[in-house]
């Protein structure tokens, strides 16, 4: 297994070009948050924004329309009642992130299948929180096409992979992970990140950051890094670092790292890492 290191940060964050536009910097669609967990979409939302994503729509319940606005008036916002503007805005992102909060009802089942048969095979579709769960549950098979990423904690790992949780040792991981098409971001003390070749290891982090919604934040940061750097393998680490970064650097002078606090720290440690363009590349 290899391990992550700080100059991944490096590798992937470089300046943004002059002449370039918020259609560079890829549009982000999150899915998410019902009646009662409308905070993770807002925290996923808030993640997404702050890490970069040029354009972020959130199709969400519309109870959660107002504290979405207030909390993040830079995000537009879809109804999920609205079937037309949801499948638009699915259909217009690069990258899509469906989970933190959909919830586990017949309603959430529905959204996400229709979610999925929207996909293009141009699309990056992050898939965390309840939408593992129901894929887990209903034993959902992915359309072959978009490059997916699972981001799920050892419980969602133990429920999509059928390992219980002490019997998710690196090799049973690793023959698990085989059977999904796409990235998996095992969520833990240390993550570990597997692709179809390799595994990797998030070296930090900090129990300080044992708080709800900590994932969601990841899931946001994952999908704002997606939409803007390339190639995507690196994207998703840096980001799993960077979250891990900023969590340990507000630990040293905090009990409890609050994910509001660390998605206020993305863009100021983003800037710390800049590294000059190699390539000059825009996005569409
Ligand atoms: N503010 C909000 O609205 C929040 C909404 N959330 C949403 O609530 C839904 C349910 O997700 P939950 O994760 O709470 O519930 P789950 O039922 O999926 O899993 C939570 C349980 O898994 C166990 N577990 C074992 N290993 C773990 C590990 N390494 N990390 C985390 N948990 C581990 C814990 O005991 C925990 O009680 C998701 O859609 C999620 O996005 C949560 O993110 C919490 C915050
Ligand atoms: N003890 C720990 N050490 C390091 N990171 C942790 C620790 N506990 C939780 N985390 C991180 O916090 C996040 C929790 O994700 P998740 O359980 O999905 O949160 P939520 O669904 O509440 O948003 C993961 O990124 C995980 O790695
Ligand atoms: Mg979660």
């Amino acid at each position: 297994m290899k391990v992550i290191s700080k100059s991944i940060l490096n590798e992937v964050i470089t300046q943004r070009p002059p002449h370039s536009h918020k259609g560079n910097y890829g549009k982000v669609c999150l899915i998410g948050g019902n009646s009662q967990y409308g905070g993770a979409i807002i925290l996923a939302s808030q993640a997404a924004v702050h890490s970069g994503a040029g354009l972020v729509s959130v199709v969400t319940a519309s109870k959660n329309h107002g504290s979405l606005h207030a909390r993040l008036p830079e995000a537009m916002v879809i109804d999920w009642e609205n079937r037309n503007k949801m499948c638009e805005g699915v259909n217009g992102a690069s990258v899509v992130l469906i989970g933190p909060g959909l919830g586990l009802e017949e309603e959430s089942l529905q959204r996400l299948k229709l979610v999925l048969s929207l996909l293009k095979q141009s699309q990056v579709c992050i898939i965390d929180g309840s939408a593992i769960t129901l894929i887990a549950q209903y034993k959902i098979i992915l359309p072959p096409g978009p490059m997916y990423i699972f981001t799920p904690h050892e419980k969602e790992w133990e429920r999509l992979s059928g390992l219980p949780i002490g019997k998710q040792l690196l090799d049973e991981n690793r023959r698990a992970k085989k059977e999904i098409d796409g990235v998996v971001v095992l969520k833990k003390h240390r993550t570990e990140v597997f692709f179809d070749d390799n595994v990797w290891q998030n070296p930090i982090g900090t129990p300080a950051m044992a708080t709800g919604g900590m994932g969601d934040t990841l899931a946001g940061m994952i999908a704002g890094f997606s939409a803007q750097f390339q190639p995507i393998d690196q994207a998703v680490l840096a980001a799993v670092y960077l979250h891990s970064y900023i969590g340990e650097k507000i630990g040293e002078n905090h009990y409890v790292v609050l994910p509001t606090k660390v998605i206020e720290e993305i863009s100021l440690v983003m800037k710390q890492f800049e590294t000059e363009s190699k390539t000059g590349r825009l996005g569409t």
